[in-house]
Parts: C-alpha cells; sequence; structure tokens
C-alpha cells in the first residue's frame, strides 16, 4: 500500500468551482497530474467532503467547469492562469521542518512557461514564502521561447475547510497583489473583474506583490497565535477554576479583540497553520531576525504543548496507565465538516495513546479507514502497520467506538457528538467503569453526563466530580 498523503485539491477544486458558478461567460478548466483526483472531480463522489460544493459542482460542470488532466492543453488555451499546487513543509535539506518546499510550484511555472504560446496572466494563489512570485517571474521569463509577456499576481485564499463554499461566495476580503507597474496594474484589473461577478468591488484590495504574499502568512499566523493564546490560558484554568469558556467570553466582547477564534481546543491542525508559520520563522531566520523567529515559534510550541498536556491528564486520571484500556477516539479529521486529517491533534493524540500501550477504537464519520491507517503508520515500513493494528479498531459509529472502552476521547467538534445528538446513556452502559469522558473540544454538556455517571474532564475547566 503506498504510504503517500492523498492530495485533497482542497483550494483550487472549491476556489475555481465557484469562480466558475459566478462567471457563467468564461470557462474555468481545473487540471491535475493527478488522475486519481481528476476521475474523482468527473465521479458523483468528489475527491472531498466540503459542505456545499456537490451542488456548485453538479451545476457548472460541463457546462464552464471542465476537470482535466490534459496540462498541456489547458495552458495553452488560458489567458489566466492559477497555481494553487501544494506548498508543505520541506522535510529535507536546506530549512528542512521549516521552509516551504517550492518544487511544486517550480514545476508548475516551468510548465507554464515551456508550453505556452500566448501571452499569460499567472496567479499566485498556493500560500508561497514572500518573494516568490519573483522567482515565478525570472523562470517564466528565462524559459519562454516565444518572446511572450508574462505578469505574475499574487491572490491568497482565505478560505477554511468546512467553510470553504461559503468563505468563496462571501468573502471578508479578496486580496491582489503585483507590480506596481502599467502592466501590473492592468493584470490586477483583469483578474479584478473576475472576482467582481460576485464580490462587491470595495472589498477587492490590491497592493504591493510582497504585502499581498506576506499578508496570508501573517493572517494565518495570527489566527493560529488566537488559538494558542486561548489554549496557554486553558491549562491556567485547570491549575485555578477558572472556566476557559467564559474566560473566552469575557474577553471576546471587548470589540477590539472580538470573539472569534478564541475556542480552547486539544490543539490546532490543518495543513496550514503549522506549515505557513514554520515558513515565517524561517523566513525571520534567513532575515537575521532571530527574536522574531522564537516569538511565532513559540505558537506552534504551545501547539504541541496542548496535545502533551491533554494527554497526559488521560494518563493521570485513568490511574496513571493505559496499558491494556481501550480508548475510544471520538474524530479524526483536523475540525468538524471536513473529511481531511492534515496535521490532526487526533493523530498525535493516537500515536501517544499507542505509545502507552493502549487499544484505541477511532471514529470519524468523514474520514476514509485507508487515510487513517496512512496517518498512524511510518511511511513505508509494513511491519509498523501491521503492530498498529494489534492496538487500532476503526469503527462505523461512535456507539461501536465506546464499546467496552475505559474513556472517550472528543478530539473533533462534530455536531454528532454533542449530547443532544448521541445516546451517552447507551454508551456510558456499554463500557468499563468507572467510565471517564475527556472533551478535548468543549462541546458536551458535563452536567448532563455526569447525571448519568461519566466522570467528566473537558479542556480549560477543572475537574469535578465523585473522583477528585
Ligand atoms: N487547503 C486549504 O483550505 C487552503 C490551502 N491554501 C494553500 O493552497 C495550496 C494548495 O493547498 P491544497 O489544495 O490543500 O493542497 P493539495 O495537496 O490538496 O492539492 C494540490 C494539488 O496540486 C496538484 N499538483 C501538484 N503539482 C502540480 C503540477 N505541476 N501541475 C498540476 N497539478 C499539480 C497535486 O496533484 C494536488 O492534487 C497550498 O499552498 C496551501 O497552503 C490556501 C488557503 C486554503
Ligand atoms: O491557509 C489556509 O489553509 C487556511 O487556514 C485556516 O483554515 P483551516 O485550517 O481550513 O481551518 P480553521 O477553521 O482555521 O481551523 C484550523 C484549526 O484550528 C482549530 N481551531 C479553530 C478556531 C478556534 O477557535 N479554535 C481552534 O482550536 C480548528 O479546530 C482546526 O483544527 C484559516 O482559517 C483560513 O483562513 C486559511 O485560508
Amino acid at each position: 500500500m503506498p504510504v503517500n498523503r492523498i492530495p485533497n485539491e482542497s483550494l483550487g477544486g472549491p476556489t475555481c468551482a465557484v469562480i466558475a458558478h459566478k462567471n457563467p461567460h468564461l470557462k474555468v478548466t481545473i487540471v491535475d497530474i493527478n488522475a486519481t483526483r481528476i476521475a474523482a472531480w468527473n465521479s458523483d463522489n468528489l475527491p472531498i467532503y466540503e459542505p456545499g460544493l456537490d451542488e456548485v459542482v453538479k451545476e457548472c460542470r460541463g457546462r464552464n467547469l471542465f476537470f482535466s488532466t490534459d496540462v498541456d492543453a489547458a495552458i495553452i488555451e488560458s489567458d489566466l492562469i492559477f497555481v494553487s499546487v501544494n506548498t508543505p513543509t520541506k522535510v529535507k535539506g536546506v530549512g528542512a521542518g521549516y521552509a516551504a518546499d517550492l518544487k511544486w510550484v517550480e514545476s508548475a511555472t516551468r510548465h507554464i512557461a515551456r508550453v505556452a504560446t500566448s501571452d499569460k496572466i499567472v496567479v499566485e494563489k498556493s500560500t508561497v514564502p514572500c518573494r516568490t512570485a519573483q522567482s515565478m517571474r525570472v523562470i517564466l521569463e528565462a524559459n519562454s521561447t516565444a518572446n511572450l509577456k508574462f505578469d505574475i499576481l499574487s491572490n491568497p485564499e482565505f478560505l477554511a475547510e468546512g467553510t470553504a463554499i461559503p468563505d468563496l461566495m462571501k468573502p471578508d476580503r479578496v486580496l491582489i497583489g503585483s507590480l506596481d507597474t502599467d502592466r501590473g496594474r492592468s493584470a490586477a484589473a483583469s483578474l479584478a473583474d473576475v472576482y467582481a461577478g460576485w464580490v462587491p468591488r470595495s472589498q477587492i484590495i490590491t497592493m504591493n506583490l510582497w504585502s499581498s504574499e506576506l499578508s496570508k502568512l501573517a493572517a494565518n499566523a495570527i489566527l493560529a497565535q488566537r488559538i494558542s493564546s486561548i489554549n496557554a490560558l486553558s491549562a491556567i484554568c485547570e491549575a485555578t477554576g477558572a472556566d476557559v469558556d467564559e474566560v473566552s467570553y469575557a474577553c471576546g466582547l471587548d470589540t477590539r479583540i472580538g470573539p472569534k477564534f478564541l475556542k480552547a481546543s486539544v490543539g490546532f491542525g490543518g495543513s496550514c497553520f503549522q506549515k505557513d508559520i514554520l515558513n515565517l520563522v524561517y523566513l525571520s531566520e534567513s532575515l537575521h531576525l532571530p527574536e522574531v523567529a522564537a516569538y511565532w515559534k513559540q505558537v506552534v510550541e504551545m501547539n504541541e504543548y496542548q496535545k502533551r498536556r491533554f494527554t497526559n491528564r488521560i494518563i493521570s486520571k485513568l490511574f496513571n496507565t493505559l496499558t491494556g484500556k481501550r480508548i475510544a477516539l471520538f474524530g479524526f479529521a483536523f475540525k468538524k465538516d471536513t473529511g481531511d486529517t492534515r496535521e490532526s491533534a487526533a493523530i498525535t493524540l493516537a500515536k501517544y495513546f499507542l505509545a502507552e500501550s493502549a487499544l484505541v477504537s477511532i471514529y470519524d464519520p468523514k474520514v476514509d479507514e485507508s487515510q487513517i491507517w496512512m496517518d498512524l503508520s511510518e511511511p513505508g515500513v509494513e511491519s509498523n502497520l501491521d503492530a498498529i493494528k494489534k492496538q487500532v479498531t476503526i469503527c462505523d459509529s461512535a456507539y461501536s467506538a465506546a464499546e467496552g472502552a475505559d474513556c472517550v476521547v472528543i478530539a473533533t467538534e462534530w455536531e454528532e457528538f454533542r449530547v443532544e445528538n448521541l445516546d451517552y446513556k447507551k454508551i456510558y452502559d456499554s463500557m468499563q467503569k468507572p467510565a471517564f469522558l475527556f472533551d478535548g473540544r468543549l462541546i458536551i454538556d458535563s452536567k448532563k453526563l455526569e447525571d448519568i455517571g461519566f466522570q467528566v474532564e473537558v479542556i480549560g475547566k477543572g475537574s469535578t466530580g465523585a473522583f477528585e
């Protein structure tokens, strides 16, 4: 079994589908070198789960939205090309563990230079380090044989997974960065016209290329920083008897702070927050700004600490050993309403539990079983997967995951895990006693579960109940 992550096309697919939906006069072709992905986009089972996406794709596919592996043809016939390829953290070489790996951006750029037969506007949609547009321009100009003109724009995307369609339909802002030249401004105006199909002009912001590239990294870093801040406070809450939900509410009422992104959790996940902050750390170090690098690095370190801290609380409450105990892990995706597991806190938790010789029963409503095995195993080590399969069971419901378990751990905030949507009495009756429930997402009503008999432990809240 190949143990490479299955690409999701979480960005390019939904973004271009909405552009096609809102601009019926434009022909939009989504191309990918991954034929399996394209086949899925052309089928009834789209490769990603995203609420509202099916409807948009079904309406436009075959009309003005096409999915293809014929990258050459799409480059030749397009006036405007979005480069939305993956930019993961480098795993080896200079900057490993921090810098963004730009090999896919470079290969897509070289492909455009090699194949284009007319002038193009090339839009950097992927999240990239500051000044990547300059490298793309050099590659395009140096490799283009036909004396063609290429304009590079930065147009970072701010959608979040799980809410991609509403985010795209009603963005807070659309950001377009260009060179401050007549050509640059004219290219930016052409791209602005595409978005003006549905976004008010006042929300389409233009600025210089480098500000635009940096704004994307900055926005993700600031959002993640808020989560690490509230998570740091959650540790203080647990030690003092303060309630993190109340602290978050009180702070969020200050209009200068605002209520969003202050929900304490077992740790942020997703393909971008960690990658983009590490990218910012690397950029800061490259610019000889070690204090700035250390500041941002701490946001990621706090996130790792939160996952370790939550696990330690579970071990301590389960009488200091997990050996042979069954843990029901509710949720594996990095957040609700997505099947994406990239950097999911649930993966780290599951690995900690396995290291403590626990048995883990996993249930997630949208994550494929094959994805869970990939996430838990070492790439390419078959024997490692065999060992993991002795400790892990993947279940088709929360009820089967909880059967015979010593504790339930809520790792993803799926609505179906709320007290009103699951029969927790049935779950309690099927578990070992004492039955523990650890809520890493602050989604359950502790009082109701304690009344059933559960010993409940919630992130950012002190312990209550019979065992204190
Ligand atoms: N996932 C998200 O919600 C968001 C992602 N981003 C950024 O968008 C970029 C892409 O992210 P995802 O869509 O999540 O990545 P992904 O890995 O799911 O998809 C990237 C796709 O690009 C394809 N690809 C790679 N090289 C290619 C080439 N030369 N020609 C054609 N296709 C090629 C891959 O086969 C893959 O299907 C990243 O830079 C990410 O930081 C930005 C905002 C939101
Ligand atoms: O660049 C990207 O890829 C995107 O990254 C994030 O979007 P995403 O990672 O899809 O999802 P978020 O809603 O930001 O959640 C990220 C993680 O933080 C967690 N989170 C979020 C909010 C909160 O208050 N607390 C919290 O723990 C979520 O559960 C999740 O694990 C940003 O929100 C998007 O604006 C950005 O475009």
